[in-house]
């Protein structure tokens, strides 16, 4: 559904005299695949908006091809546009317009006939859930019901596929939960979504694949489950009986488990808890803990600990989202 090699986009920055270039996509090749759910991440300043607004045909590139939805992004961005939804960070509603009429109007303007404009609005209407606020202005709707009208105006077109910038940004839990539920029902509709989210957890809950850009590169790419066992493995934590008071006990555990086939690394935190990575701790533990008992040392707790893909972005960028 988008495919892209080496897109580029420099930014040219006059200050009094100095003219500085901010290259903000320095060559980007992605792939989205027909009826993903596909989400873009990374750190403020990495890209994702410029790299949004070129494949959306709001902003021309300075190098690379694109094909979008089947049609050529610098050979015919009118068809482009015409096959894809876009829906923008702070939406673009007007605040005495009801929902009715922005449905409406948004028809008309991609060519629908009245007829076909009511009936769309009337399909939208039902589908989002506007019915109980249609009518009234837009200006007296929650964060959410706004947030579900831009979506319901972005593919009132019917497009193969959607761009979704930040769609859950300032929203409350369950209205966010009510989004989620909103695009997973696109995707079930066969359309493909392309999202951009500071939310981590919301890209592994949602998402089917991810990337992450970072200084106008993208950095990763592919599932949010192998983006994690490739960065690391589970960790398990041992606190072992006795720990405090002969700290070698742990020292002799790491050394023992290292040997193992299933661990990946062991050492001794500084607290004196025994760590370990590992493939799979449903694996490990069971090995782990025979192994121990057999060695006669007493196992005080086990904690598992699977990697986010806050864990991930941190690999990946040095940064966390979560700063
Ligand atoms: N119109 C512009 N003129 C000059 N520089 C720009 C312009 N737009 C963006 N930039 C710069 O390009 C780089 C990438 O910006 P972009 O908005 O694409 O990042 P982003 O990943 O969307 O960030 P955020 O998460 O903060 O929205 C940044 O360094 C930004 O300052």
């Amino acid at each position: 559904m988008i495919e892209t090699t080496g897109l580029r986009k420099s930014y040219r920055d006059r200050k009094r005299r100095e003219t500085t270039t901010v290259d903000a996509v320095r060559g980007v090749d992605l792939s989205v695949a027909e009826g993903e759910i596909f989400g873009f991440l990374g750190p403020n300043g990495a890209g994702k908006t410029t790299t949004l607004r070129m494949l959306a045909t709001l902003l021309a590139p300075d190098g690379g091809t694109a094909t979008i939805a089947g049609a050529d992004l610098l050979r015919d961005p009118g068809e482009v546009r015409r096959r894809i939804g876009y829906v923008a960070q702070g939406g673009g509603t007007w605040d005495d317009a009801t929902a009715t009429e922005e449905l409406l109007l948004q028809a008309r303007l991609y060519g629908a006939s009245k007829t076909d404009a009511q009936q769309a609005a009337a399909a939208a209407t039902e589908a989002f859930g506007l019915g109980e606020f249609a009518d009234r202005p837009c200006k007296t709707y929650s964060g959410g019901q706004r947030r579900r009208l831009d979506v319901a105006l972005g593919i009132i077109h019917a497009p193969k596929l959607v761009f979704l910038d930040e769609p859950t940004t300032g929203l409350d839990p369950q209205s966010r939960a009510n989004m989620w539920d909103e695009i997973r029902r696109l995707r079930g509709d066969g359309l493909t979504v392309f999202l951009t989210t500071h939310y981590l957890d919301e890209a592994d809950a949602l998402c089917d694949r991810v990337a992450i850009i970072d200084q106008g590169l993208i950095v990763a790419e592919g599932t949010p489950a192998a983006l994690k066992r490739e960065i690391s493995g589970d960790a398990v934590i041992v606190g072992l009986a006795g720990t405090e008071e002969t700290t070698g006990i742990a020292e002799k555990a790491a050394g023992l488990l290292a040997a193992q086939p299933y661990v990946l690394s062991a050492d001794v935190r500084e607290d004196g808890a025994l760590r370990l990575y590992v493939d799979s701790g449903e694996t490990a533990i069971p090995a782990l803990m025979r192994e121990l008992a057999g060695a006669g040392m007493e196992l005080a707790t086990i904690e598992l600990h699977r990697p986010t893909l806050d864990d991930v972005f941190l690999a990946k960028t040095g940064k966390s989202l979560r700063d």
